[in-house]
């Protein structure tokens, strides 16, 4: 009795979701069955008659959109929450807290602004944690000399900036987020007075870097460098002064990987890797969060909240790290382009976390670093084997059984010497011959590192964990230009493609190596590119055949109707239902649809195809990073709930085409069934697809003919689409005359 009494509290609880639960597997059975029935219904029907092109087309459709409903079941099967609570972990392991490494990736200043780079810096070494064992490294692929000034400026602010949010307890911990939005009354004693002083340095600081931004080149003196062509850069920021009266800052690091336009350089990836290697080096945490540039820390207790996992001894042996949910600080009220991924974060992660946990998400996790050494690195390896693994460097072997310690840098034994060494671990050539990128570290396979990297993670028998607390713990740059958006899924898809593709396909690698119902995740996300099939296929089929009045689906009057309507109306309101008990307006719903279904037909099309040809050796894997700035108009349209159409042909020509073609086909079928009487009982089913498709699809029909604006479809790409669809409707009438 009394041992339970005594028994400490825990540092973090797990509620299932139970009526979720419910709701989704009533869902899941009904559904199933009338799926099914649907299929037996195409079977008999392809076996009764002579099978035509169309029905075997829209088949395979069906098919494929059951398979997947299949796959993403999973998510939906126990869902769960996740509670901390940091001050008892406080209380009782105050002391032993493990170091954190912080790492934040940066590639190319201009789409990544030196002045966001340095305020997502900032928040991270302003973390809740003590200062000794934080330590913020900075990759910089782009080798910029302003990004590097604006990180020098960064700690010599940070000077100030971290004082003043421990003092006053300040929330908001990215500068920039603090001055332009956050309001407060702190009644504190010479809060107001200090506030403005450190406005004001802020605004000083702001101008500066902006300044130092527009006329800086690279780092190094030659002109022939460039972002795919620099030496190695490593810096421990360090104060001039030496003055000890100061306040202690976390270690701040800024690493340029060495890069030459003949060796791969695995971007992100890759990146990560080399910090991996050079912070094993410095201050070698046994944790790590990793952050891209734009995500900056908005809840200083994050480090807090995942050392509550990392810390219970209840789940930590298996533990490899903790996800955050990617949220964003620029998002509209509308969100036409979806870019919360509303989805991914508030169903799907929360769902796999009641399974093996959610998937690696790139941005916001605590990484365990013994999980990304890989098996091998055990106490009793034999250091020849290990460094057939890690590369030649004894340093980096010694590192891996030294616990940790925070060198701080001035009372290291001989700096120069382990700046040298890093700027080794750092180069191009280190990695050749090794496992880096295969067994060990971030993988290469796939341009979604994460997502790979978090599937063997599981594959090995680790768990992930999803953390989700009211307040936001990082705020990200959302895109929001329809461009940008949809070319990021067309990377996204891509990559996930290329697992699938390869000898990791989550349906055959994972099946021995984790649960069915984690593998299904896994292979749902893998195998979502192919939407675009049936999506292509439901948009062009049964609008070619209601103009040449070919049935495809069964007669209203009929009993099978009932079940496509069933299968419709119950997805439809299982969506609904999704949408409001996130938290969201009905409008997202409708939002989503569109945006589901103009990625499925660009993004996942476009994916699909990049992942095939580089399956077949045709194309180089490449990752551009995504747009970090955006400009005032464009702002303007997004806020509005605007689409704005200024993309590329690439990716605004198939979604016209589409369009204009339900359009044509709509209004054909229309009036051959008033005109000429046909059975409007037997087309109905068409008709209705080919409305639905329009009315979703509204802002692109207003934007080919009654938008003028900067952001409307461009007349010439709406006169193409048009002809293509034109041409489309002839030849494929053609082909089905009797
Ligand atoms: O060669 C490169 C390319 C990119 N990056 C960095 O990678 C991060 C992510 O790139 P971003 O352009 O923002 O891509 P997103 O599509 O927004 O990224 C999502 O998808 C990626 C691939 O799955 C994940 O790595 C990210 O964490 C996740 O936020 C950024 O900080 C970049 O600076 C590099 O360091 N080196
Ligand atoms: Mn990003």
């Amino acid at each position: 009795m009394l041992a339970c009494k005594m028994k400490p509290l825990p540092f973090n609880l797990c509620n299932p979701k139970k009526r979720p639960a419910i709701i989704n597997r009533s869902y899941a059975l009904l559904h199933f069955i009338a799926a099914t029935s649907l299929i037996f219904y195409r079977v008999s029907s392809l076996l009764h008659s002579r099978p035509s092109l169309p029905h075997l087309l829209m088949f395979a459709s069906e098919l494929i959109l059951s398979l997947l409903w299949l796959l993403n079941q999973a998510y939906l099967w126990r869902p769960v929450s996740r509670k901390t609570f940091p001050e008892r972990l406080l209380q009782e392991k105050g002391e032993e807290l493990p170091g954190i490494d912080v790492f934040i990736c940066t590639a190319d200043p201009k789409k990544e602004p030196p002045l966001e780079v340095m305020n997502t810096v900032l928040s991270a070494m302003a973390l809740d944690y003590p200062i000794g064992k934080l330590s913020v490294y900075v990759s910089d692929d782009g080798g910029s000399s302003s990004t590097l000034h604006a990180i020098r400026e960064a700690w010599k602010f940070g000077r100030s900036w971290l004082p003043f949010c421990t003092r006053f307890g300040i929330k908001t911990r990215c500068p920039k987020a603090y001055f332009s939005r956050y309001e407060d009354d702190l009644g504190e004693k010479g809060y107001h007075e200090e506030k403005e002083k450190i406005k004001q340095q802020y605004k000083w600081l702001e101008e500066h870097v902006k300044k130092a931004g527009s006329s800086g080149g690279m780092l190094g003196e030659t002109c022939s460098l460039n972002s795919i062509n620099h030496p190695a850069h490593i810096e421990v920021i360090q104060d001039e002064s030496h003055d000890t009266n100061q306040a202690k800052m976390p270690l701040l690091v800024y690493v340029s990987r060495e890069k030459s336009p003949s060796s791969p350089h695995h971007f992100k990836a890759g990146a990560l890797n080399v910090l991996l290697r050079v912070s094993s080096m410095i201050s070698n945490s046994p944790y790590i969060l990793v952050l891209d540039c734009d995500m900056r820390c908005n809840d200083p207790t994050s480090a807090l909240q995942a050392m509550c996992f990392h810390l219970d001894p209840r789940i930590s042996s298996n533990l490899a790290f903790v996800q955050f949910p990617q949220k964003f600080h620029n998002l509209s009220t509308m969100d036409i382009y979806d870019g919360q991924l509303r989805s991914v974060f508030l169903v799907k992660w929360p769902g796999m976390d009641g399974l093996q946990g959610p998937m690696l998400s790139g941005t916001g996790f605590y990484m365990k670093r013994k999980a990304l050494y890989g098996d091998i690195v055990q106490e009793d390896t034999d250091p020849i084997q290990l460094k057939q693994y890690l590369g030649p460097s004894n340093e980096l072997v010694k590192s891996l059984h030294r616990s940790n310690h925070h060198n701080s840098v001035n009372n290291m034994d001989s700096p120069s010497r382990l700046l040298e060494e890093t700027r080794n671990l750092a180069s191009c050539t280190y990695e050749k011959e090794t496992q880096w990128g295969k067994q060990v570290g971030f993988l290469y396979n796939s341009v979604v590192e994460d997502y790979l990297t978090g599937f063997i993670l599981h594959c090995k028998g680790w768990n992930s964990l999803f953390c989700d607390p009211p307040r936001p713990a990082f705020l990200g740059t959302a895109t929001t230009k329809l461009n940008d958006t949809l070319l990021q899924g067309a990377r996204w898809n891509c990559g996930v493609l290329q697992v699938a593709l390869s000898r990791f396909s989550p349906l055959i690698y994972g099946l021995s190596r984790m649960s069915l119902l984690q593998t299904m995740c896994y292979a749902h996300l893998s195998l979502q590119p192919l939407y675009s099939l049936p999506m292509w296929c439901l948009a062009t089929i049964p609008q070619l055949c209601l103009l040449n009045a070919i049935p495809l689906y069964p007669k209203v009057s009929d009993s099978w109707f009932m079940i496509y309507s069933y299968i419709f109306i119950m997805s439809q309101l299982k969506h609904l239902e999704e949408v409001l008990s996130t938290g969201d307006p009905m409008w997202t719903w409708w939002n989503e649809e569109r945006i589901w279904m103009m990625k499925s037909v660009t993004s996942y099309s476009i994916g699909s195809l990049n992942a095939v040809l580089k399956f077949f050796g045709l194309r180089e894997a490449n990752f551009v990073p995504t747009n970090k700035v955006a400009d005032d108009e464009q702002v303007t349209f997004y806020q509005k709930g605007i689409f704005n159409f200024q993309a590329s042909t690439i990716v605004l020509a198939p979604l016209v085409t589409l369009v204009s073609l339900n359009m044509i086909s709509f209004a054909g079928g229309l009036a051959r069934i008033i005109v000429k009487g046909s059975n409007w009982n037997e087309m109905f089913g068409q008709i209705f697809l080919s409305f639905f498709i329009l009315m979703v699809h509204f802002p692109i029909v207003e934007g080919m003919m009654f938008r003028k604006d900067k952001g409307r479809i461009p007349p010439s790409v709406t006169l193409f689409s048009l002809a293509l669809s034109t041409c489309f409707l002839c030849l494929g009438s053609l082909i089905l005359m009797p």
